[in-house]
């Protein structure tokens, strides 16, 4: 895995093979990206980068574009300018071969789940091991019993539908579907959202688990508070069409842009951090 890591998160043109990683080298690197839909620009020059092994938190007011960007990284918005690294691979000029491998190193949590209401969650587990893997039947089914175990669900929940899930049990088995081929970076978007905040924070401990037993780096929009304080090492704050400030909850706690300021030492914050 390290051959395609760079280094140096502070340098957009790092080289992209043979580095050795370390603790600080970025996985995941954005810079210089805009983004926008006709007239309107939704992220201007924006700069970040997520280190190996790290659990990111992102937040920012509703509307600035953390799914627009999540999405851009994704590969699933247009960007109209600026580069994207994955593994120290341009996004842009990686080979059809070197973007199926991205593909097959990272997991993707979106809102709601985004659970095929048609497939069992065995079946659902399955299907990038389909897109990406040539194995049996019968070893497909052994690793989503397996992954099931993984996010803390019963093998019992591998013939159920999604409709005969709790809201937990779904974010569970999209975790696990995310897991399915062993990412080795994962984005998860507002994963906590809906669920009771004592659901919350067992899914919180299941992401913290997961990143330090299995290495896993974790990028993770959210609104919850909660998650951010117990599970994140650090936070990104999107705003005025940028990052407006990265770095510990303790870092956020000192910084005094308005928004910041309201949202970490706000009332609700406080009550809670
Ligand atoms: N496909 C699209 N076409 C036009 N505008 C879009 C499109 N997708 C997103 N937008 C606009 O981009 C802006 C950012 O949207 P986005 O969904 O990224 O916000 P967000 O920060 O994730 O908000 P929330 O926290 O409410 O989920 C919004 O003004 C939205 O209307």
């Amino acid at each position: 895995m390290q051959d395609l890591v760079s280094t140096d998160q502070n340098n957009a043109s790092a080289p992209e093979a043979g580095s050795s990683g370390g603790e600080n080298s970025a996985i995941l690197s954005v810079r210089d990206v805009t983004v926008g839909f006709g007239p309107k620009i939704i992220l201007d020059k924006l700069d970040l980068d997520v280190r190996q092994g790290e659990i990111l938190g992102f937040v920012g007011g509703s509307g600035t574009g953390k799914s627009v960007l999540m999405r851009t990284i994704l590969g699933l918005t247009r960007k109209r300018k600026g580069t994207i690294r994955v593994f120290g691979k341009d996004m842009d000029t990686a080979s059809e071969e070197e973007l199926a491998i991205i593909h097959k190193r990272w997991g993707v949590l979106f809102q709601q789940g985004a659970l095929f209401s048609s497939l069992t969650v065995k079946q659902n587990i399955q299907v990038p091991m389909r897109e990406h893997l040539k194995i049996s039947q019968r070893l497909m089914d052994e690793l989503a019993i397996l992954k099931l175990e993984l996010v803390g669900l019963s093998a019992d929940a591998a013939d159920k539908f999604p409709s005969e899930l709790s809201g937990g049990m779904i974010k569970r088995a999209a975790l696990a579907r995310a897991l399915a081929l062993d990412p080795d970076l994962v984005f998860l978007d507002e994963p906590t959202s809906g669920l009771d905040p004592i659901g919350a924070a067992a899914f919180d401990s299941l992401i913290g688990k997961l990143s330090r037993t299995l290495g896993l780096t974790v990028y993770m929009v959210t609104h919850d508070l909660d998650s951010l304080a117990s599970v994140c090492d650090r936070i990104a704050v999107l705003g005025d069409k940028k990052v407006l400030a990265i770095g510990t909850l303790d870092d956020m706690m000192k910084n005094d842009h308005p928004w910041i300021e309201s949202y970490f030492r706000g009332e609700r914050a406080l009550r809670r951090v």
